[in-house]
This record gives C-alpha cells, sequence and structure tokens, in this order.
C-alpha cells in the first residue's frame, strides 16, 4: 500500500459521518432542514499545480475555480469560501494573488467568508488552499451512483489545459485559449446545476479523463469504457489528432469539465460529447477508432 492509500485508510476512521461520503467523493454534502450543505477543500503547490512562473493573478483565479469545479460536480450553488494563505514574502505576489482570486469569486458570487494566513519560512515552495462552500436543493449526485447500461458524457473537450501548461512551460509569456485553458479554467456551475437532478453520476475532471472514469467505474463498482476521446480544434492545430495526443489528452487533467453517466434512453439538458460507457464488471477499457487499445502507463495524476 503507498503511503497516500495508508494515510486516506487513517482519514477515512475519522470521518464515519455520512456527509463525508467515506471521503471518496468530491465534496462533502451535509443534510439541512431545507436544503443540502456541499463542502470541498483543494490546495495547489507551486510546481505540483503551477508553475513558479505562472502569473500570481492565475493562481489565484485557479484556486477559486478548482474549487468550484467541484461544487459543480455536486450541481451545488455557491454560497461562500474560506481561504488558507501562506504569506510569501512579495507583496506584489500577494495583491497580484488576491486580485486574480477577487476577480474569480465576483464572476461566480462566492463571497469569502475568512480563513488563515501564516507566513512561511524563506524559500519554501508557495502552497494556497481554499474551502467552498455551496448549496444544493435537490439530490446531489455521487460519483458512485452510475447503472449498468448509462452512457458516459463529458461537457466538453479535454486536454487543453496538457497543451497549455506544455506552453506555458516552454515559454511563460505563451498565450492563447490553450493557456488560458490550463491557467484560467471555468467552473461548469450552470452545467452542473442543470445535470444534477437527471445524472445517476457527476464529477469534475481534475486530474485526467481516463483516472477519473475510472474513479466513477471503482465507486459504483461498474466496467468502464471509453470509446471517444473528445479533442478541442485548438489542440488538433496545434498537436494534430494522432492516438497519441488522444491518450495525452485523456491523461493531462486540469480540464475542469463534468463528467457524468447517464441512461441510454436520456438525453443530456446541456451541451455534452458522448465518451463511452458502464457496463458490469470492473476495470476500464480504452477503444480508440473502434480498436481496444493498451492501457497507458499512467491513466492521470495521482496527487501530484
Ligand atoms: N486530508 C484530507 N482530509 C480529509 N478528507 C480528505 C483529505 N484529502 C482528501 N480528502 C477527501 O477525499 C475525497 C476525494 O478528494 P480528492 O481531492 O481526490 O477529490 P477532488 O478534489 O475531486 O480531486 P482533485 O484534488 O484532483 O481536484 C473528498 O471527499 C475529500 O474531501
Ligand atoms: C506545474 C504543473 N505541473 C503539472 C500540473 C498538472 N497537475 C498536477 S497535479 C494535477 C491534478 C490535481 O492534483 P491533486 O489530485 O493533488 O489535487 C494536475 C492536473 C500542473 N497543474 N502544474
Ligand atoms: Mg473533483
Ligand atoms: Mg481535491
Ligand atoms: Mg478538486
Amino acid at each position: 500500500m503507498s503511503a497516500e492509500a495508508r494515510f486516506l485508510t487513517l482519514l477515512r476512521l475519522l470521518a464515519d459521518d455520512p456527509a463525508a461520503r467515506g471521503l471518496m467523493d468530491d465534496a462533502a454534502v451535509l443534510d439541512l432542514p431545507a436544503s443540502q450543505l456541499v463542502l470541498t477543500s483543494d490546495t495547489m503547490v507551486e510546481g505540483v499545480h503551477y508553475l513558479p512562473t505562472d502569473p500570481p493573478d492565475a493562481v489565484g483565479w485557479k484556486l477559486a475555480a478548482v474549487n468550484l469545479s467541484d461544487l459543480a460536480a455536486k450541481g451545488a450553488r455557491p454560497i461562500g469560501c474560506l481561504l488558507n494563505y501562506a504569506l510569501s514574502g512579495d507583496d506584489d505576489w500577494d495583491s497580484g494573488f488576491l486580485e486574480g482570486l477577487g476577480e474569480a469569486l465576483n464572476r461566480h458570487a462566492m463571497p469569502l467568508l475568512g480563513g488563515d494566513t501564516v507566513k512561511m519560512p524563506t524559500g519554501a515552495p508557495r502552497s494556497v488552499s481554499l474551502t467552498a462552500i455551496g448549496e444544493a436543493a435537490g439530490a446531489v449526485p455521487a460519483r458512485g451512483g452510475a447503472q449498468a447500461g448509462d452512457r458516459l458524457y463529458v461537457t466538453g473537450p479535454v486536454g487543453d489545459a496538457g497543451v497549455g501548461l506544455d506552453l506555458a512551460r516552454a515559454d511563460p509569456a505563451a498565450s492563447g485559449p490553450l493557456v488560458d485553458a490550463y491557467r484560467r479554467p471555468r467552473p461548469r456551475l450552470a452545467e452542473g446545476a442543470l445535470l444534477a437532478p437527471h445524472v445517476s453520476a457527476m464529477m469534475d475532471i481534475s486530474d485526467g479523463l481516463l483516472i477519473d472514469a475510472a474513479r466513477m467505474g471503482a465507486a459504483s463498482g461498474l466496467a468502464v469504457v471509453i470509446d471517444h476521446i473528445p479533442l478541442s480544434p485548438a489542440v488538433e492545430r496545434t498537436r494534430g489528432g494522432s492516438s497519441a495526443v488522444m491518450i495525452a489528452a485523456a491523461s493531462a487533467g486540469d480540464d475542469y469539465q463534468l463528467l457524468f453517466a447517464m441512461p441510454a434512453a436520456m438525453r443530456p439538458p446541456v451541451a455534452a460529447i458522448p465518451v463511452g460507457h458502464l457496463r458490469a464488471g470492473g476495470g476500464l477499457t480504452l477503444m480508440i477508432d473502434g480498436a481496444v487499445m493498451p492501457l497507458p502507463a499512467r491513466l492521470g495524476w495521482e496527487h501530484g
């Protein structure tokens, strides 16, 4: 068992309240008399989740966006958030960060309610953390609710952010839609709210389509077949549309598209691209152009 798996096993012993959903979902869901509270927290570490050369406003935007994306995955409306911040010793960086954070909070109507500030020893890599609180009116979809025979969909193409990261790594001044997809992801809140009452399972894609689809299958006790990896025109123009490009796109992560399962007889109420289906059994099968492909050694990100 890896150190991380051991740590999570011990954590689960501390999290036996049903609201924690076994620490196996995108967010915790607390039943209230009239609605449900949805709680989620994500951290970003310099060099792991963003490049040291990324502009600070992009880091602030992205910290809010990745948390909003987990609310979107549960169909929740943001209520507010708590920020845990380590001062970086560079005032310009800190104010740039707040500018981007504020922009994302305003755009998505998520007020800052509190948090904590600490100072890191000089030279330590930056780490920023945010806890988002949302509210869901109806049933909150789980990762693990998919049924055998369900179709699997994404709300848009995958892999833009992965190419954007490569471009930003090669040239910190790079710009354009692919770099924007990596630095300023857009949480699919409206889509999540429209989908939530109809899906049998839903999650956001943060670690990569392949690994996140495999997680949905495992949580649902089913086998997953991915038979289509949708690429954007921008990725096809930059990288082409070979199966190697598709597999890279499906394991790059940082997409923040929603991945959801729905009975084959239903039509998704938002624009969505079919990517596969779920069936009895276990494991992940990848098909490209109708042919079963060997799975790549790495399906996506497992905590950096
Ligand atoms: N240190 C921790 N303490 C308590 N719960 C945790 C901890 N780390 C993860 N979890 C819980 O594990 C579950 C899955 O978290 P995870 O971070 O893998 O999901 P995610 O946010 O959807 O993915 P990503 O972090 O890639 O965006 C959630 O219920 C989360 O609250
Ligand atoms: C500099 C840099 N290198 C790589 C990536 C890609 N990346 C790293 S961790 C992760 C998934 C979420 O992690 P976790 O599961 O720990 O929350 C992704 C998509 C990045 N964003 N920045
Ligand atoms: Mg998630
Ligand atoms: Mg997380
Ligand atoms: Mg997340």
